[in-house]
């Protein structure tokens, strides 16, 4: 295509010696003008040549493109290809898995957290190691894949994460498992085997899950499952419930047969801090069961939210639904004057608009209606395998749509300590367990002398009626050196069990019948950790300080002797309840 130009002489130009050119400037090609170069690319043999290369191209690309579908047809049918939302069980049990396994132990790139999740992989002897309280996570990095092997096939794990749009910002976490086979099978037998592996891991624990954002669940706790005998009731309530839902779980088929809703729920009420939730806790461990709690009065919770949080629930499990009076209240009173439930962590609710008060505040209220949750109980019971407990201090502000069999069967009535109950609560409280044994050993002569001055204001511990005092002289003239409250000490008392069952049968003594909480005695108790004599001995001052701080007409209703604690099929509710 080179374009080159002869130079001959034109007539018009001067004859002179200078105006032709000689034959060494005409030799090489001459620059082209952009009008002369257009024509050129224009030419008849240029086209054949830009079609040339334009057919190469497209041949080239159309190969490319077919190569890369080939390969990548290829690559489905050899991987096998799986993605789970990284708040899905599924990802914890793939998680867990993948923390016991040396790709991922010898890692480099790696995220650590220490909010959610269960990875305990600081190494064999985490149980001593201080670290393993802060349940740290490790987590693969967003820039890593991962690659391990299962049963002999290939596997590959990395995480993503997508910003959602529209939702400021909100990112989503999703892991991705690749195995190098044809046969999908195998990724449930992994899923299978990783959920084996979790379970065992975690199977002194119990997940914990509340409701958030509206809408979703989230984990926030594993907690180690709490034995029957930490829950001091009067005797048969625990076994009564107990035995009840493990006989329900196992009639599915007596249902089925009958054409009758396979479920079952529980309400507990009475009085506070007398061990509802921790009942609801035992029975989660010994069920082997997963808690879900549902509050009704949450932040943004309506009608909707709730058939969707119903809706997300796995199949088997128990949901726990606290305050269930408390959503169709016009108001919701923090009941915090009330000296029964100072102590208490979980301040009682009362729901009746002529308990609030002035002392009452007012608390922001969900906005479930009645029939939202009467669809959302159906909506728990409609999966085989799931309990339902529900949880209030003011059984008399129930519709009785909801008391009605069905919905919530059995009806048990908390009540305030009973003697039985003290006693119990006592001989526990001091009494070593086996892991307890060798450090109490070696308190034991700081307990004799302890026993030996009973009465006397001891200073290895204060009380709630002794407030704790730091020394006086060191401190800066002015501060008050007196804080309200209790010291804690690690150290535990050293009873035998014959001197705990003494001082218990005094303690309960002096302790009126049906006039404290378990919480409450609880919270005495623990200002007495080291000391049992002198728990005793100032228990009946105790008492009359109490009983001098003027109730509220919430905690004198409670403060009423009452029976044993009170249990209710709906069937026998009276008319109106049911
Ligand atoms: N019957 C009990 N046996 C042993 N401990 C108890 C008992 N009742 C309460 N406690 C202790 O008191 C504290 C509060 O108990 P829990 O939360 O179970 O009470 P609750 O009845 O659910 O109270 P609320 O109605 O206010 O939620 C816990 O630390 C628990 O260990």
């Amino acid at each position: 295509m080179n374009a080159t130009v002869a130079t001959t002489a034109s007539p018009s130009e001067p004859s002179n010696g200078f105006a032709s050119r000689p034959a060494a400037f005409s030799d090489g090609p001459l620059p082209l003008s952009l009008p002369r170069m257009v024509f050129t690319l224009l030419s008849a043999s240029a086209f054949w040549d830009w079609a040339r290369l334009l057919l190469i191209g497209a041949l080239v690309e159309g190969l490319r493109r077919s190569l890369s579908k080939i390969w990548e047809k290829l690559c489905q049918s050899l991987w096998v290809t799986a993605t789970f939302d990284f708040d899905d069980d599924a990802a914890d049990w793939l998680m867990h898995w993948l923390s016991k396994k040396k790709v991922f132990q010898t890692a480099r790139d790696i995220e650590v957290s220490t909010r959610g999740g269960t990875i305990d992989d600081l190494g064999e002897n985490d149980d001593s190691d201080q670290e393993a309280e802060y349940n740290v996570v490790f987590l693969p990095s967003t820039s890593q894949t991962y690659s391990a092997w299962y049963k002999g096939h290939y596997i590959t794990i990395s995480r993503d994460r997508v910003t959602t749009a529209g939702s400021y910002g909100h990112a989503e976490d999703y892991l991705q498992i690749r195995m190098l086979t044809r046969s999908p099978a195998l990724l449930r037998e992994l899923l299978r085997d990783a959920r084996k592996a979790y379970k065992v891991a975690n199977e002194h624990l119990i997940e914990v899950s509340v409701a958030e954002d509206g809408d979703r669940w989230r984990r926030v706790a594993m907690q180690t499952k709490r034995p029957p005998s930490s829950v001091i009731l009067d005797p048969g309530v625990l076994e009564l419930v107990l035995d009840d839902a493990r006989d329900f779980l196992s009639s599915k088929k007596w249902y089925a047969d009958r054409g009758i809703p396979f479920r079952r729920g529980y309400l507990l009420h009475g009085a506070p801090g007398a061990g509802k939730t921790s009942m609801i806790h035992t029975i989660a461990g010994e069920l082997g069961l997963s808690i879900y709690i549902l509050s009704l009065t949450v932040m943004g919770l309506d009608d909707n939210n709730l058939k969707s949080l119903i809706a997300h629930l796995p199949k088997s499990c128990i949901v726990l639904m606290e305050d269930v009076d408390a959503a169709f209240t016009r108001s919701i009173k923090r009941d915090i004057v009330d000296p029964e439930t100072q102590s208490h962590t979980h301040q009682s609710r009362a729901s009746s608009p002529e308990d609030t008060g002035d002392s009452g505040k007012e608390t922001q209220f969900g906005r479930v209606t009645l029939s939202g949750l009467l669809n959302a109980l159906d909506g728990i019971a409609a999966h085989e395998g799931r309990i339902l407990f529900a949880t209030t201090n003011s059984y008399g502000s129930l519709d009785p749509a909801l008391l009605r069999p069905g919905r919530l069967d059995l009806h048990i009535e908390f009540h305030l300590a009973s003697t039985y109950q003290v006693k119990e609560l006592f001989k526990r409280f001091y009494t070593c367990t086996p892991s307890e044994e060798g450090e109490a050993s070696s308190n034991r002569s700081a307990d004799d002398s302890e026993k030996t001055q009973t009465g006397s204001s001891s200073t290895n511990a204060t009380s709630s009626a002794s407030p704790s005092r730091s020394d006086a002289s060191t401190m800066p003239e002015g501060i008050s050196s007196v804080y309200p409250g209790s010291v804690h000490t690690s150290r535990v008392a050293n009873l035998s069990a014959t001197q705990a069952a003494d001082l218990a049968d005094r303690f309960a003594e002096i302790i009126p019948a049906r006039t404290f909480s378990m919480a409450t005695l609880q919270g005495y108790l623990m200002a007495y950790k080291t000391r049992p004599y002198a728990a005793v001995e100032e228990a009946a001052a105790w008492v009359q300080k109490k009983k001098k701080e003027k109730p509220t007409p919430a905690a004198a209703a409670r403060m009423e002797p009452n029976g044993a604690a009170t249990v209710a099929e709906a069937d026998e509710l009276p008319e109106s309840a049911t």
